[in-house]
């Protein structure tokens, strides 16, 4: 596969991991109680607040604290909700260990953290006022991702006719405004001039103002700036299968392109999904269509998109 062939998915490079999705978390339960035991102890710090005090706060014993800080100490949960509690946390707080954190989530927890609460009634007062509208609106523009054979086209159309929205299709906007297929457009212009004009076809279709489903190019998420713009002003839903399914579903639709070279081909789509995953599990939903047919997919979509948030 290559800019001039794009089959299943134009190549492209891994990109580093920004924002992941929720997942198991990987850590054995030693890397656990480190982590547990740094998150106290920066806390305190924060704080100002040396060991013997907060043991006291706490009703702990100090030296049970400091097995705790050094990832030793395996605590009740009941101590550890008074230690939370002593450091000005929720449990659920205190839990949320950073694993899962974006650089920007950690920011902000960290600047809420340092608040004394009379200021975080002020705080939600501003989000709303520069957050809540934008909000509003992202939610009426309902972008879908995903590889070849995701059922972008199939389960987007089938929504916007649910939701009386309008349906764009972000590839035909491309060929529409070149006036040229896609195989043509990357042979012309490669894939830096194939993206350049995406984003452009992107921000027109952003700028619309009408209520939209927008099902977008596999590819959508290879180019940072525009993968951005589409997080920000989107509710977007990774539409996610098994590279064995994308396959199937491309070849079912009668586009045997992919099985010219079937084993090659294969690995290619297993890396290149995997090489995407990390950006794909930035979106605001993922729902899983391997092992099911349309409609239970349809379903699933349609509760993600009437859940207000991860
Ligand atoms: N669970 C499922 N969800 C969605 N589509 C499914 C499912 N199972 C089978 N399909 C079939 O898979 C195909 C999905 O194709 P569709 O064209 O919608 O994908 P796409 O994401 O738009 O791909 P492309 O990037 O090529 O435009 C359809 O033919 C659909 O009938
Ligand atoms: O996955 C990809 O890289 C692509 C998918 C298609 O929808 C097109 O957007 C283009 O062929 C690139
Ligand atoms: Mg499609």
């Amino acid at each position: 596969m290559n800019d001039q062939n794009p089959t299943l998915a134009a190549s492209d490079a891994p990109v580093p991991v920004a924002h992941p999705a929720v997942r198991p978390d990987p850590r054995s339960d030693g890397e656990f109680l480190l982590a547990l035991g740094r998150r106290v102890r920066e806390t305190r710090d924060r704080r100002g607040l040396t060991r013997k005090q907060l043991a006291r706060d706490a009703g702990v014993s100090e030296r049970h604290l400091a097995h705790l800080e050094a990832g030793e100490g395996n605590v009740s949960i009941v101590l550890l909700r008074h230690i939370a509690s002593a450091l000005g946390l929720s449990l659920p707080e205190m839990l949320n260990l950073g694993a899962e954190e974006s650089v920007e989530q950690r920011l902000v927890r960290r600047i809420l953290e340092q608040l004394p609460r009379h200021r975080l009634e002020d705080v939600v007062f501003r989000l709303m006022r520069d957050y809540g509208q934008e909000e509003a609106a992202r939610r009426n523009r309902i972008a879908l991702i995903g590889l070849r054979g995701a059922g972008k086209t199939t389960l987007g159309r089938r929504l916007a006719a649910e939701l009386g929205f309008r349906f764009v299709e972000l590839d035909a906007e491309i060929e529409r405004e070149t006036g040229m297929p896609m195989g043509e457009i990357f042979a012309l212009y490669g894939q830096s001039g194939y993206r350049r004009i995406e984003q452009r076809c992107l921000r027109r279709a952003l700028d619309s103002g009408e209520r939209t489903v927008l099902a977008t190019g596999g590819g959508i998420v290879s180019q940072t700036e525009t993968y951005d713009l589409l997080l920000s002003r989107c509710l977007t839903i990774w539409l996610r299968t098994s590279p064995e399914e994308h396959m199937q579903r491309v070849s079912a639709q009668g586009d045997l392109r992919p099985m010219a070279g079937s084993a090659e081909a294969m690995e290619d789509l297993r890396r290149i999904l995997a090489a995407r995953e990390p950006q794909y599990l930035r979106a605001d939903h993922v729902v899983d269509t391997s092992g099911q047919g349309e409609d239970e997919s349809f379903r699933a979509l349609r509760a993600a998109v009437e859940d207000r948030g991860r």
